[in-house]
């Protein structure tokens, strides 16, 4: 598409100057100090392009997006032995609800609220020490993004570890039911620690290229994951991937899409493209405000929907 390039243009300044941004996180103390004027969008498509606009450079906390990553990991581990111990619906709950976890006996809803990825830390974190399994997983991600320059965030981790009340009830909660098997402060170090990766919007973008491409790093190129892993891991990220707004999400969208607290969204159109935005002012659901709107943005300037025929 000719245009891209003036469309991702003319989609940051919109959003630049938007007046309505969102809240931005308060409950993780330095997500709390980000500025809320930051834009970012990042598009890389089939073939290889890269447009951006803004500050699509900029690192910032990609938080829940790691979920994506992280559950790529498991699978790779475990196979489908994964979904005894998560399931694969729509929560339609908040990120951090814990209400079904008595319910359905400690089996998360989805591995992307929050207890399922705590499941899928404890997973990540068999065999290892918790050192060993976040640096898999940022090795992972560096791989799938073609770039060593990718970091975590120690003090949003450590703040996270200080603050996390919520998820560290989870996690003794699904301990009590038997689904978590290490000890639970070492489960969350390594969820505190994924949360915490810092990645920019063009870092994001390239790690998701491997979901577009059928699970191929690049077309032609190894193969990441199957080709049927890739389309269950977009499917979950359509249904699943923005928690109780999942269905609002494809309704304006419709594309699998992972968000995160610290106002990333990670967007797949298979065959097409792999797109971050970034705007650290959320809607009440947690998502991104602004990025959830450049993304709705681009889906019907371009037609890319899951839902679209061709
Ligand atoms: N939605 C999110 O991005 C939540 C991630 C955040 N680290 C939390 O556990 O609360």
């Amino acid at each position: 598409m000719a245009d891209l390039a003036r469309l991702v243009q003319d989609i940051a300044t919109e959003m630049r100057d938007a007046s309505d941004r969102g809240e931005v996180a308060s409950y993780i103390p330095p997500l709390a100090r980000v500025d809320p004027r930051q834009f970012g969008l990042c598009v890389v498509t089939a073939e290889g392009a890269v447009h951006s606009a803004g500050e699509s450079e900029e690192p910032f906390s990609i938080q829940s997006i790691s979920k994506v990553f992280a559950l790529t990991q498991a699978l790779g581990k475990v196979g489908d032995t994964l979904w005894r111990r998560v399931g694969r619906e729509p929560s339609g709950t908040p990120f951090n609800s814990i209400v079904q976890l008595e319910r359905e006996q400690g089996i998360p809803r989805n591995p992307f609220i929050n207890a399922g990825a705590l499941v899928v830390s404890d997973i990540n974190l068999a065999g290892h020490a918790p050192r060993e399994a976040i640096g898999e997983l940022l090795r992972f991600t560096r791989y799938l993004a073609d770039d060593d320059g990718i970091i975590i965030d120690e003090a949003v981790a450590r703040a996270e570890q200080a603050t996390g009340f919520r998820n560290i009830a989870l996690a003794n909660y699904m301990k009590a039911f038997g689904n978590i098997h290490h000890a639970p402060e070492l489960t969350l170090g390594v969820y505190f620690h994924q949360c915490a990766i810092a990645m920019s919007c063009r870092q994001l973008a390239m790690a998701g290229r491997f979901l577009m491409h059928g699970g191929l790093h690049l077309p032609g190129g190894p193969r990441v994951v199957s080709a049927q892993r890739a389309r269950r891991i977009n499917a979950l990220m359509l249904t699943c991937g923005h928690y109780d707004a999942s269905g609002d999400f494809a309704f304006r969208v419709g594309l699998p899409g992972k968000s995160g607290v610290g106002g990333g969204i990670l967007a797949i159109a298979p065959g097409k493209a792999a797109i971050a935005a970034w705007s650290p002012g959320l809607n009440a659901n947690g998502n991104s405000m602004l990025g959830t709107l450049a993304l709705e943005r681009l889906a019907e300037a371009t037609g890319w929907s899951v839902f679209n025929p061709g």
